[in-house]
């Protein structure tokens, strides 16, 4: 059977083959901190087996309450930052329509679905509330911690237009919480107000969480089959676990990208040639940048959708400073086909294409490209994934969570905390005069 695989012969003018030999030792010692839970950061290694130790009551709930969604809202409501909504909507916006939200209800067949407290723009709320108008709707509120600010600030708005339209009573059948088990102020308030809740585990961290509630409610209500990506992963998990060295793509991945790290390579540019992977990058670059970016070090997670934006940055990583390597996600099948057709007289000069189809001509693109960049000296590297669907998508969450976290050893840091968010928080809520923050306050009013 196919599978999400990792190619990296394109980069042969850059790495001999006998130095991905050379890393086998330091990786395999990598992979053993992780899988023997040894290393820094090992209270939140949960993610490891979750495609396979899972609370199975929880997941039929979650089914449930997708399936209760979808019959009584026309609009269902993610308010999360972070972990907290980028594998959703990664996982959305890759297995369903292109246009999800405005395509019809017939072909949709149910609820949009509007991602919200990921930012603190009270434009965005506002305008969000115009596209609810007078319809019915759902809210999951997803927060790990359960205090963040952004998503609170935007919870506490709809909860607020809810309970108008609704009532107190109908408006918290209509809320789902997804938090700590114990925790954390909305865990208190979903106890208060009696939520139906879903549970984050204590040892998976906000970016590893994608295969938990966090992820698997909305996407459920999307109507993708969340038994299918849990397949996937748990396929995923099997491989990265059980295969050797030399067969094992997620430790060669996390290989060879310490390799070109080493080398000077200090970003990584994640490429796709369809734009529903653009959020994949997204909930990627989340995962490799809190997990990597620590102590002074790290590889910069960038990413770049193309041929797009081969428009305005393709000059850079053609031509500009050579600091990058490049990782193409490759979908191998297209999921639609659309066939150029013959004009009788070739005023665009495109008949040469005709009986082609656009996949034809992106992939060509996509070859083309990756030869270019080679040759001005952007070693490429390459994860194919066969077709569109949850399975494989699955696969590839796991295949980079795994590679992320023998990486992240590899490289000497700590994959699994994120000191360095709180820099900001404590800045703003200094400035915002949350109590406590005073003396910081008066330091930082004198510096603006
Ligand atoms: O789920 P939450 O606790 O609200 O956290 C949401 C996100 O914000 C934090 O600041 C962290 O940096 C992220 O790792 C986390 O995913």
């Amino acid at each position: 059977m196919s599978k999400v695989t990792f190619d990296y012969s394109k980069a042969a003018p850059f790495i001999g083959a006998h130095e991905v030999d050379f890393m086998k030792k330091q990786v395999m010692d990598a992979r053993e901190l992780l899988v023997s839970k040894t290393g820094a950061g090992n209270d939140f290694l949960g993610w490891i087996d979750l495609p396979v130790d899972y609370d199975k009551e929880e997941f039929d709930r979650i089914k449930k309450a997708a399936a209760k969604i979808q019959s009584d809202s026309e609009v269902l409501l993610v308010i999360g930052i972070g972990g907290s909504y980028l594998g959703a909507r990664a996982a959305i916006e890759f297995l369903r329509h292109s246009f999800y939200n405005s395509v019809s209800k017939e072909i949709r067949k149910t609820p949009e679905i509007y991602f919200v407290g990921n930012s603190i723009s009270s434009t965005y709320i506002r305008h969000l509330i115009d596209v609810i108008g007078d319809r019915d709707f759902s809210i999951n509120m997803i927060s790990k911690s359960g205090t963040t600010t952004e998503p609170a600030i935007a919870f506490r708005v709809f909860k607020e237009m809810m309970e108008k339209k609704y009532g107190k009573k109908e408006a918290a059948g209509r809320i789902y919480a997804t938090t700590d088990r114990a925790k954390g102020s909305l865990k208190g308030l979903a106890t208060e107000e009696g939520y139906e809740s879903f549970v984050v585990p204590d040892d998976v961290g906000g970016r590893f969480s994608v295969l938990t509630a966090v992820g698997l409610l909305p996407i459920a209500v999307s109507g993708a089959d969340i038994d299918k990506l849990m397949e996937g992963a748990a396929d995923g998990r099997k491989k990265a676990l059980e295969a050797e060295y030399e067969d094992n793509d997620a430790l060669k991945y996390a290989a060879v990208r310490n390799i070109l790290h080493r080398k000077g390579k200090s970003v990584e540019i994640l490429a796709n040639y369809e734009p529903s992977v653009h959020y994949v990058s997204e909930w990627w670059k989340q995962l490799y940048g809190e997990s990597e970016g620590k102590d002074q070090k790290g590889i910069f997670p960038a990413s770049v959708d193309l041929t797009t934006d081969l428009h305005s940055m393709g000059q850079f990583i053609q031509d500009g400073s050579r600091i990058m390597f490049e990782t193409v996600i490759n979908v191998e099948t297209s999921r639609e086909e659309i066939t150029i057709n013959e004009e009788p007289v070739d005023l665009d000069g495109l008949n040469y294409l005709a009986g082609k189809s656009v996949d034809f001509v992106n992939k060509s693109a996509m070859n083309g490209t990756i030869l270019a960049h080679t040759d001005g000296q952007v070693p490429n590297l390459m994860i194919d994934v066969p077709e569109v669907n949850e399975f494989y998508l699955g696969q590839l969450f796991y295949f980079f969570e795994f590679a992320c976290g023998v990486s992240g050893y590899l490289l000497g840091v700590n994959p699994f905390n994120q000191p360095g968010v709180e820099s900001y928080k404590k800045n703003m809520f200094a400035l915002l005069g949350k109590p406590g923050y005073e003396a910081q306050r008066e330091e930082l009013l004198k510096r603006l």
